[in-house]
């Protein structure tokens, strides 16, 4: 399997010691993952080394001899200041460190500081590093509201605009290895989004999708971190997890709100180390992969009200979309519909129905709480029952008009009454209420007597008798 290289810039490691530039190559790759790596024992080359190979990062030796590290950081940040240098010192001199801050230096390290915090240094650097990269194909995209890579979403139906900022954002986080979280209300697509991420990240592994929801505490740590052989009764044999499994790809972690607290902490640690234990090892392995994790339940308010970590919260989303609800974007039904139909109906062998006139109203008065995979549902049961040319309004009649279960409520409007009439208003009377209902049902209907007398629950004759006194 091609190694893929991460990050997506390189790092150019610049030392005269030999031994230095191996020993710093190897904790960077075991200990952070970086493997976009570049070494260069002779400072003359350093500026050729830089033109030539998409470099991010330098991590730049100030004792050297041709070139010295000060002049080199002083060329680096004038030339090309895209460029985050991190200066390695034998000299432990605040002087030193602050000229070198003052020249444009990112960081400033001994060379003996503990390896650990000089990692940690390389990582902060690269996330920002990250973070310009971002966004600049952010702002690319934003300028030529183009997507470069439109086959990637081929599959996923609409033409709204919030769906089409989704998709420029996710071609200018593409290349991240920072964890994404996809949030959106059930069936809204939300796992088509994690399989558009992965497939935008051109990463050579596979997309491993695992249920989180039910797991319990040692299931999870099972299914995701594998196992050791003789780890517990019954481990006959060493089986990998599926982190392993999607090594050099994405790992897909749906119905995240779900997870338990001990679970919470296993992942919080897996992100911040970057490394796990199989049950029974001792020995560590590295996370290779992407994670994006979904869910429908709203992480915000759970994180405030204890029930999920905050540091796992915003370790997650460190890039995230919202996806938006099916009612949100009613522009899209149309689409959707005809797509579903049209699959429906070659699916199961069958010409393509024509569509009532009636029912695209009812679709657009519908508040679709199953969202995408309720309305295709609706669409392939509807084709299964269809025998005339017509398609038959049964299927939706009995779903789309007040039978129908009601829409999710919008955390924002817990208080329904209070949305509906302001404290500070003076209450509509009852006949006011009654006229003004009517008046919008048949509106939403387009002056249709039977589909408005549906959409608020009376019968068409009283619905006519309401009409008939508000004109009297
Ligand atoms: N924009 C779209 N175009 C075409 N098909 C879509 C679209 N969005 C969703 N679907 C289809 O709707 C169904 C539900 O989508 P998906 O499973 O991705 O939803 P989800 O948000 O992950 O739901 P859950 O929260 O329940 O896991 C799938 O069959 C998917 O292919």
């Amino acid at each position: 399997m091609q190694k893929n290289l991460y990050p997506q810039f390189g790092i150019l490691l610049i030392d005269d010691e030999e031994a230095f530039l191996r020993s710093m190559s190897i904790a960077l790759e075991r200990k952070a993952g970086f493997t976009h790596l570049y070494r260069c024992q002779d400072s003359r080359d350093a500026m050729a080394m830089i033109a030539e190979h998409p470099i991010g990062i330098v991590l730049l030796d100030m004792t050297m001899p041709h070139i010295s590290g000060d002049k080199l950081l002083q060329t680096i940040v004038t030339e090309r200041p895209d460029i985050s240098v991190i200066v390695l010192s034998g000299l432990n001199q605040i002087e030193t460190a602050l000229d070198c801050m003052r020249l444009g230096a990112f960081d400033y390290f001994v060379k003996t500081t503990e390896e650990q915090k000089l990692i940690e240094g390389i990582k902060r650097a690269v996330r920002m590093q990250e973070m310009h990269v971002e966004n600049q194909a952010l702002r690319r995209h934003v300028l030529t509201n183009t997507l470069e890579q439109p086959d990637v979403f081929a599959n996923i139906i609409t033409q709204d605009k919030r769906m089409r900022a989704v998709f420029q954002y996710l071609e200018s986080i593409s290349s991240s290895l920072q964890p994404a979280l996809i949030t959106g209300e059930s069936g809204v697509g939300k796992e088509q989004i994690a399989q558009a991420i992965h497939d935008l990240s051109k990463n050579t592994g596979p997309l491993v999708s695992v249920n989180v929801a039910g797991l319990d505490d040692n299931v999870f740590s099972d299914t995701l971190f594998g196992h050791s052989r003789g780890a517990f009764t019954g481990a006959e044999s060493a089986r990998s997890g599926m982190i392993e499994q999607a090594n050099g790809g994405t790992l897909f972690l749906d119905e995240i709100g779900d997870l338990s607290p001990t679970a919470q902490v296993k992942l919080l640690r897996l992100l911040q180390e970057g490394e796990y234990y199989p049950l029974g090892s001792d020995r560590p392995k590295r996370l290779r992969a992407r994670i994006v994790a979904a869910t429908h339940q709203n992480l915000t308010e759970k994180q405030a009200s204890g029930h999920f970590r905050k540091d796992l919260y915003y370790r997650l989303k460190i890039h995230h979309v919202e996806i938006p609800a099916l009612r949100h974007r009613v522009d899209d039904l149309p689409l959707l519909f005809e797509y579903f139909l049209t699959q429906a109906a070659e699916e199961m062998g069958k010409t393509k129905p024509t569509i009532p006139k009636e029912l695209p109203i009812l679709l657009a008065n519908y508040q679709w709480p199953g969202n995408i995979r309720e309305l295709k549902a609706l669409i392939y049961d509807a084709v299964s029952r269809h025998r005339s040319k017509v398609l038959s309004m049964e299927t939706f009649r009995s779903v789309l008009t007040n039978n129908g279960p009601s829409a999710p409520q919008d955390p924002s409007a817990n208080n329904t009454a209070r949305v509906f009439f302001p404290i500070d208003q003076p209450l509509p009377s009852l006949q006011e209420i009654n006229d003004l209902l009517v008046e919008e049902a048949m509106k939403r209907a387009q002056g249709n007597q039977s589909l408005a007398s549906r959409l608020i629950g009376v019968s068409q004759p009283a619905l006519s008798k309401r009409l008939n006194k508000k004109t009297s």
